[in-house]
């Protein structure tokens, strides 16, 4: 345990997302559940003013643009079961949610496979704009090959392609982002009459292996340009690609021994990218059950467990790898299942049962049980403790019930986070990349986004205009 002031605070941010059934599967019959509300926007309003009002950094929407893979032959149980079908846009939610707080992040899952990086650079910037700089993405690849079907793919594209995809996206839009307006090109002059300086707005000229882009950017460049990068890969091919771009990355993990190990994992790559471990948050995903004694939290977990559908969870990470495990007893063992989808999974399924072969249930328990802290505040926090030291910065909160967990953690946690010096009392100013690192709106220096700034020059609006002169 480190000394009471040498600890940083935690970052912290609601996992979410715009569907009743998101992870902890089931919990959605429970009683005091409202997630299958998730499509009245006063539910959303809400919640996001009290996780504002406690000052969570932000709320983070994970998104699918398919169906997971078939369950038990096909998808008529995801369907039964709500398994985030229906799921509904994040982007168009967190618009809403733009114009009815004021600090909290708003991080939004988009995959490459959904839209082209024009139309989504000009989106994030619009939304950036909108929020005051208070936007964030997280760069998914799309996991389900439905997903990929659903946008005229055959199949899914082979797990280290994706990321080989994912590469040229980013670099389209960083170069929309950092490179094409120049700082100061608006300069809305009335008495000129002058809009914008044409010598300091450039195309971009992108020319790659999957997209082609003249530019430039349609929207003005905002806030943060780029907005902040969450990437939540943790494959070999995946943490590297978080080490080179992502400025937070989350985790699913069983235990904080296995934080360890990929956050040594993460320096190394950082230090391939040219990049440090202060160039990137650490998040875990986690779900807190709080009492004011340690039975009453276990009360409160008894009572959680009689909705949580363990065959739910076993079609969304079965889903996930892309294997049916349907229809198999909970305590068939996993064995060496192979697969192009998120490998991260399986690798932490497997650190989650020492010694020996997870079964099924071994496997719905690594996401509801190894990911969820049970007890009282004091509990929490100095487990939690073990969680920072193996190198967490921040974390993902999960709900069992919607708005409920998070007025559990809030009333029951976040007292004893702040009695301890370990969660913020007041938002620091500026965007959410300022608020994170409290280092500028924009990206710095080290980042790749970064060396597309004043790389496009040759292509500006002046350029083109005396190429007609000198032509003509
Ligand atoms: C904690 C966590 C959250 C994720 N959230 C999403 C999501 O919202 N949407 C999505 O398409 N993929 C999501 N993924 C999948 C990852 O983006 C990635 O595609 C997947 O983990 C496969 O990469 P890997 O093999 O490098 O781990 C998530 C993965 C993790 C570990």
């Amino acid at each position: 345990m480190g000394t009471f002031d040498s600890r940083p605070r935690f970052l912290l941010s609601a996992f979410l997302m715009n569907t009743s059934s998101h992870i902890l599967g089931g919990m959605w019959r429970h009683p005091q559940a409202e997630q299958h509300k998730f499509n009245e926007l006063a539910l959303w309003v809400e919640l996001a003013k009290k996780l504002e009002d406690a000052k969570f950094d932000s709320l983070f929407f994970a998104d699918v643009v398919g169906l997971y893979g078939d369950h038990e032959g096909g998808w008529a149980s995801l369907v039964r079961k709500g398994l985030q079908v229906p799921s509904q846009d994040p982007l168009v939610l967190l618009s809403a949610l733009s114009a009815t707080t004021s600090d909290i992040g708003l991080a939004m899952t988009s995959s490459v496979v959904q839209a082209h990086p024009f139309q989504f650079a000009r989106q994030a910037s619009t939304l950036d704009h909108l929020s005051n700089g208070r936007v964030a993405w997280n760069i998914v690849t799309s996991v389900l090959e439905n997903a990929h079907r659903n946008f005229g793919g055959d199949n899914l594209v082979a797990h280290d392609d994706r990321y080989a995809w994912a590469e040229e996206y980013v670099e389209a839009a960083y170069k929309l982002w950092e490179g094409s307006w120049e700082d100061d090109a608006l300069k809305a002059d009335k008495g000129s009459g002058i809009y914008a300086d044409p010598a300091r707005v450039n195309k971009i000229n992108h020319r790659g292996q999957l997209y082609s882009i003249d530019g430039p950017h349609l929207a003005l460049p905002s806030v943060q340009r780029t907005p902040f990068l969450f990437q939540a890969g943790s494959s070999p091919r995946g943490s590297q690609f978080a080490a080179t771009h992502a400025e937070a990355t989350f985790l699913f993990a069983p235990h904080p021994e296995y934080v360890a190990k990929k956050n040594a994992q993460l320096i190394g790559n950082l230090e391939a990218a040219g990049r440090t471990r202060t160039d990137i948050k650490v998040f875990a995903g986690l779900s807190f059950v709080v009492g004011s004694t340690e039975a009453e939290a276990k009360a409160l977990e008894a009572e959680y467990d009689q909705y949580l559908d363990l065959e739910a969870i076993v079609a969304h990470i079965g889903g996930g790898i892309g294997v049916d495990l349907g229809g198999l007893d909970l305590d068939t063992p996993l064995g060496a299942v192979k697969t192009e989808g998120a490998q991260g999974v399986l690798e932490a399924v497997l650190a989650s049962t020492p010694g020996r072969n997870p079964t099924l249930r071994d496997l719905a328990n690594y996401r509801a049980k190894a990911q969820q802290i049970v007890g009282t505040p004091e509990q929490i926090v100095d487990e939690l403790e073990r969680w920072q030291d193996a190198g967490i910065d921040g974390l993902n909160i999960m709900n069992h019930v919607l708005p409920g967990s998070y007025d559990n953690f809030i009333e029951g946690v976040l007292p004893e986070l702040r009695r301890r010096g370990l969660a913020q009392s007041e938002y620091a100013p500026g965007s959410l990349r300022q608020k994170v690192f409290g280092r500028g709106d924009k990206l710095p220096a080290n980042h790749p986004a970064a060396q597309y700034r004043g790389a496009f020059t040759e292509y500006s609006a002046a350029n083109s205009e005396a190429s007609m002169q000198y032509q003509g």
